[in-house]
């Protein structure tokens, strides 16, 4: 006899069955949100859960842009419209060579839980291309943006899909894809996140998932009586969110030790302290070099080539690059060099085996949609600020941001604590996140 949870998952497979990446995300919600469904009448019975696996709307678009030399390129675009319960469709644009259905409907459903979560008026969604922009000029960059947006204008709007940045769109993109949707549709609106600061973005914002981040951890470890100040962090990645994930622990007094990009991770034994992540910023957002240039400037660090930096002794993992970037056997190293906080920057970094490996061992671990909560959370700040045709200074807007991120904290405890007083974040979050979405879906009947 095959249990609820089995019965559920074969349904989704047999609907989606060639994407891992969204089956992975729906499964580890589906372990923890029926169990709680089958315990209360209000949604047993009503297909909720079944009805939010299925987006809404999923577009896919031909993208058709001309390089450098004069060759025609075609790429593929999306946008996934996964739950507008709440409110209008957020989440990001990723510009990546791997993006496929697959991973944009994963990114997709973990927005609408992580959405809800931070307490705004958010639904959930996520888009982007295969386009790879490594190694593009910036007139290319240019050149497909304003092509894609050409197409996905017609979908968007600041009442109806709210795009923002991910993994290959930053300030740069948001600029060339804001650009062409103010033409095309001739108005000035907050139809993006992630704006620069003299057109409409907010402070914070670029800071904002690495801070919240960071936030998130302190609050776990603070359940111990313990504080960042002092730890040995390993933090994986070097973009947007791992950077200011690691401005912030060593502005709490934390040794930030490593920071890796897809060729690799640099160790660097002293710490990464200010004036070396200034050298890593300018490297990676100015000069869109490699990490392994690290050396040329600093020596005495290491790199080490085509590996991740899990295997780095630390107090404190905060894992901010991609999606199950983090194995059963590095959650075991990690574990085993005595490490106490996982904290996820990525979207869905760890693998479920890794997971099991921390839950296992009863370590803080906070999966991304409740960790990595803080970018998304002040983009819907920054649609207020926008909406309010005003504009916060940085203290307002980060202790909003502290708030929300204390918030999905409380919420995650509320809904995750077990009997032995042990907090699981994933049961917590996955939880907190649904009840909201499903009382809105069921208020709004069958649609
Ligand atoms: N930006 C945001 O507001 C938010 C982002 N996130 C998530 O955080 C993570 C990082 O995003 P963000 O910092 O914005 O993206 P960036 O593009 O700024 O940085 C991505 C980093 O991850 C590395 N990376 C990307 N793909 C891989 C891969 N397959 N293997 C190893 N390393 C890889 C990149 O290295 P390389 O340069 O070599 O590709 C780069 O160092 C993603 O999971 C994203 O979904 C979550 C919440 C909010
Ligand atoms: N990429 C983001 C940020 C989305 C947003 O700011 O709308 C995410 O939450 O994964």
């Amino acid at each position: 006899m095959k249990s609820n949870i089995e019965a559920f998952l074969d349904l989704v497979k047999e609907r989606n069955g060639h994407e891992p990446e969204f089956l992975q995300a729906v499964e580890e919600v589906a372990e923890t949100v029926i169990p709680y469904i089958v315990k209360h009448d209000i949604y047993y019975g009503k297909n909720i859960l079944l009805r939010m696996v299925e987006p809404e709307r999923l577009i896919s678009f031909r993208v058709c842009w001309v390089d450098d030399s004069g060759e025609i390129q075609v790429n593929r675009g999306y946008r996934v419209q996964m739950n507008s319960a709440i409110g209008p469709y957020k989440g990001g644009l990723r510009f990546h060579p791997t993006v496929n259905a697959s991973i944009l409907k994963f990114l997709a459903f973990e927005q609408v839980f992580k959405n809800s979560l931070t307490t705004l008026p958010m639904g959930g969604g996520k888009g982007g291309s295969d386009f790879d922009p490594k190694g593009k000029s910036d007139n290319e960059i240019m050149r497909f943006c304003h092509a894609f947006m050409s197409e996905l204008f017609r979908h968007i709007g600041p009442n109806t899909d709210i795009p923002a940045g991910d993994i290959g769109v930053g300030t740069r993109e948001i600029g060339f894809l804001f650009g062409m949707y103010k033409k095309l549709n001739n108005e000035f609106t907050g139809v993006l996140t992630g704006k620069g600061m003299s057109w409409g973005g907010s402070l914070i914002r670029p800071e904002a998932t690495g801070y919240g981040n960071v936030y998130f951890a302190q609050k776990m470890l603070e359940t111990k009586g313990d504080t960042i100040e002092g730890k040995s962090v390993v933090v994986s990645g070097s973009g947007n969110v791992a950077q200011y994930a690691a401005e912030k622990v060593i502005q709490l007094g934390g040794k930030v030790l490593t920071l890796s990009d897809s060729s690799g991770y640099i160790y660097d034994e002293e710490g990464i302290d200010t004036d070396k992540l200034k050298f890593v910023m300018e490297l990676k957002n100015v000069k869109r070099g490699r990490i392994s240039e690290y050396l040329e400037t600093y020596p005495n660090a290491k790199f080490v080539k085509g590996k991740t930096p899990w295997e780095v002794k630390c107090d404190v993992a905060l894992p901010c690059a991609t999606q199950n970037e983090l194995h059963e056997e590095d959650a075991k190293t990690l574990l085993n060099n005595g490490c106490i906080c996982v904290s996820e920057g990525a979207n869905m970094p760890s693998t479920k085996e890794a997971i099991a490996a921390f839950h296992k061992a009863k370590i803080l671990f906070a999966p991304g949609k409740a960790s990595n909560a803080g970018g998304v959370a002040t983009s819907g700040l920054e649609m207020t600020q926008n909406s309010l045709r005003y504009k916060w200074t940085r203290e307002e807007v980060d202790n909003k941001l502290k708030d929300i991120m204390a918030d999905i904290h409380q919420s995650c405890i509320e809904y995750g604590k077990d009997e032995d007083g042990y907090v699981d974040y994933v049961k917590g979050a996955n939880i907190a996140g649904f009840v909201k979405v499903a009382d809105a879906m069921l208020a709004q009947g069958i649609v």
